[in-house]
């Protein structure tokens, strides 16, 4: 049976959502496309094209199989679908904020208004804490709520900040969600093979983009020191060389510290170390 993917149409998550897609062998809208359904017969596979605050909604209720849509979105509706995969994107902080002097932390808000675009979300969070304030429900621009006057507090996402000093309003307590781009699925459903391989695919994109391969020369006597600064994902391979008393060694290492692990391995002796891309894997 096709599988039905969820994909956003608009918004943040939209543009690296299809990349992503595209890098683990899926056809995708042309740049600018704006169909709202796509067939990939190779794969098997449609795509439908979604805001990312109903692909919850179509997940939960089974009338998609799987999709791309932020956790934050995935909590706030309340849909009975589950996170497969964090897929290293999208990411956001939700804050609250206020005016300068309006409360310390959230168990002042007692009595006070909390605008907001994710009222499932920010509903649930006071419920645990046991603090009665009432939410206000915006569908965005959420910043101007509090001169507007019809909120003393607001919770949204905030990147670089510039929205709520425009607006002359503070981060206010404790970060209550960090929320990137995650794979959903419907939740306590056996799993179809299908979602199964989507996941590995993405997972491999995930993998691809976080690592990098790296090769080194090392003498045999200090291939123990080298290898634990490259122990890879399970254990890095070691291949004999012509040169008496040496070996070449093959491991994963995360991008990110790329640089550092060749200036330690140099240091105990490995040299002709190369980095290399990974193009795709399955781990
Ligand atoms: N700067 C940002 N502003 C809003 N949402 C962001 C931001 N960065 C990441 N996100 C994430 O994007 C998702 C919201 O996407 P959505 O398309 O609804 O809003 P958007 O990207 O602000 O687009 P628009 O408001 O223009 O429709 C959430 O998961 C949110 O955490
Ligand atoms: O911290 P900053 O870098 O200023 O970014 C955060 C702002 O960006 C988003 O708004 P968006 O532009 O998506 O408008 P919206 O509220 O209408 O969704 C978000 O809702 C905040 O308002
Ligand atoms: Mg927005």
């Amino acid at each position: 049976m096709t599988l039905r993917i969820a994909v956003p149409n608009k918004g943040s998550l939209s543009g690296p959502a299809a990349e992503m897609m595209r890098e683990a062998g899926y056809r995708q809208r042309a740049d600018g496309g704006r169909e709202l359904v796509l067939r990939d017969p190779d794969n098997d596979v449609e795509f439908f094209y979604l805001r990312p605050r109903d692909i919850a909604v179509y997940v939960g209720a089974g009338t998609v199989d799987a999709g791309i849509t932020g956790r934050d979105l995935l909590l706030d509706s309340g849909a009975s679908a589950e996170e497969l995969l964090a897929l290293g994107f999208g990411g956001s902080t939700f804050h609250f904020a206020a005016r300068p002097g309006t409360a310390e932390k959230v168990s002042d808000f007692a009595g006070l208004r909390v605008a907001t675009s994710y009222a499932g979300l920010l509903r649930d969070y006071l419920a645990e804490r046991g603090v009665d304030a009432s939410v206000v429900r915006l569908d965005g621009a959420v910043e101007t709520a509090v001169q507007l006057g019809v909120a003393d507090v607001i919770a949204d996402v905030v990147e670089t900040g510039t929205t709520l000093r425009q607006a002359g309003l503070e981060i206010l307590g404790e970060p209550i969600l960090r929320s990137e781009a995650v794979l959903i699925a419907r939740a306590d459903d056996e799993r179809p093979a299908a979602i199964d391989l989507l996941l590995r695919r993405l997972n491999g994109v995930m993998v691809a983009r976080g690592y990098v391969m790296m090769d080194y020369d090392i003498r045999a006597d200090r291939v123990d020191e080298a290898s634990a600064l490259t122990p890879g994902l399970e254990s890095p391979t070691v291949s004999p060389l012509h040169r008496e008393g040496w070996v070449a060694v093959r491991a994963m290492v995360p991008r990110a510290d790329a640089q550092r692990v060749m200036d330690d391995l140099w240091a105990v002796g490995a040299r002709a170390i190369l980095v290399t891309e990974i193009l795709a894997c399955r781990i």
